[in-house]
């Protein structure tokens, strides 16, 4: 993503669409405050939808603005507001005139209530990956003060979800496009959310080891890197994501019991690192995975299940892995997998995985079918015979 040239653009007068397609296609112009000019007002109320200007929701309770009631996961409002010397704030040149004042970090007296600027707290990225929280991170990227102006696209008939019309109009109009999973990954390139909190020795009927726990302000979840040093200058890493059916109870129903045992042996040998993932399922939790296999009962196979309970193939992400490794000072890896994405996903955050290291695991006439679906489906590269 070439931040400088949509930063070039902005300074051109031009807002950036803003999609966010992960559950439903929705996009949003986005603009940043502190230059907002009558003449882009005008174009963003021209999308039809609720002109809103957003700040981080700690900032607005310090300047006075109070919330309004808004359920968790919503968007969060506040009360809408008009800059103080304003006629009657409906204008486009008086609300740009709200959006600079509100970007001079002015108090909540200079504004008057209920106006036409209505207000959202972003709650932070890593809490809620929606347009407010995205506006504000991307004005950061682009070297603008986290205050942002915010608008919905919506097409012809009034409706919001329409990706065509969207990319059309940005066409029309050469706006930049940039999608909210564009802003969290550069999120997580530069903000370091994941710090070492303890580490303590663990020995093993696998080796000797040292087991580190984390602070974890990206997906707040306790992932665990199990450590054997002496490492190379570039490591030995396996990103083993949690299966308390294999891992723990010894299943045949899958190949990951093999897979953890074989990694640690290999990194007690050579040194390097395991990191023992919250990603249950395939990333939709123990719950759903029982679910998914009683589904499987049925003659789905393990892809077909997820998607029948309306999860991806696979819901893993691996910011959290990408940070644990950079807290621990590594950023060029082996990795042990026969899984290409995970390899991929570290590299677009910009880990250098400078070489694959097969996987090795178990067969089980219980799981035969399981990798067979993997290798077909997930393109997994399993390196034993099936
Ligand atoms: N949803 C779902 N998850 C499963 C199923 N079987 C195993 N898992 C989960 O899959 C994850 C392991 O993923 P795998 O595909 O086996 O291996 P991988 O980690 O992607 O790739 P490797 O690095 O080669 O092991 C664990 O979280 C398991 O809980 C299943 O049938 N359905
Ligand atoms: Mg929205
Ligand atoms: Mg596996
Ligand atoms: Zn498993």
């Amino acid at each position: 993503m070439n931040w400088d040239s949509i930063r070039e653009k902005v300074l051109e007068g031009k807002p950036v669409v803003l999609i966010d397609d992960r559950r439903e296609f929705e996009a949003d112009l986005v603009y940043p405050a502190e230059i907002a000019s009558p003449e882009v007002v005008n174009f963003m109320l021209s999308m039809k939808g609720l002109l809103c200007f957003t700040m981080d929701m700690e900032v607005a309770l310090s300047r006075g603005f109070f919330p309004l009631p808004s359920k968790e996961g919503e968007t969060n409002f506040l009360i809408p507001v008009d800059y103080m010397e304003n006629f009657t704030g409906i204008t486009a040149e008086e609300r740009a005139l709200t959006a600079k004042k509100l970007a001079e970090a002015l108090s909540v007296e200079h504004f008057r209530y209920p106006g036409h600027l209505h207000l959202l707290g972003g709650i932070g990225l890593n809490r809620r990956r929606g347009h407010t929280e995205g506006s504000l991170e991307l004005m950061e990227i682009l070297g603008f003060k986290r205050y942002a102006l915010i608008v919905e696209i919506l097409d012809e008939t009034g409706n919001s979800h329409n990706r065509e019309y969207t990319l059309r109009l940005a066409e029309e109009n050469d706006l930049p496009v940039v999608n909210i999973d564009d802003v969290w990954k550069e999120f997580v390139r530069r903000k370091q959310l994941i710090r070492v909190y303890a580490n303590a020795r663990l020995p093993t009927r696998y080796g000797d080891f040292r087991i580190v726990s984390f602070d974890n302000e990206l997906d707040f979840k306790e992932h665990v890197a199990i450590v054997k040093e002496p490492y190379r200058e570039v490591p030995l890493v396996r990103i083993h994501s949690k299966c308390l059916t294999g891992d723990t109870l010894g299943s045949l129903k899958c190949d990951c019991w093999s897979q953890l045992t074989n990694a640690l042996r290999m990194i007690a040998q050579e040194g390097g690192i395991l990191l023992y993932m919250d990603q249950e399922g395939r990333g939709i939790g123990l719950k759903e995975k029982i679910k998914a296999y009683e589904l499987q009962e049925d003659g789905l196979d393990t892809v077909e299940a997820n998607e029948v309970l309306g999860y991806r193939a696979d819901e893993r992400t691996y910011e959290a892995a990408f940070q644990m490794l950079r807290a621990l000072g590594v950023s060029r890896i082996r990795l042990i997998t026969n899984n290409p994405r995970k390899a991929e996903a570290l590299e677009e955050l910009g880990m250098e995985v400078v070489g694959i290291v097969p996987a090795p695991g178990e067969v089980t006439e219980h799981n035969r079918l399981y990798l067979k679906v993997k290798a077909e489906k997930l393109g997994h590269r399993i390196p034993f015979e099936i």
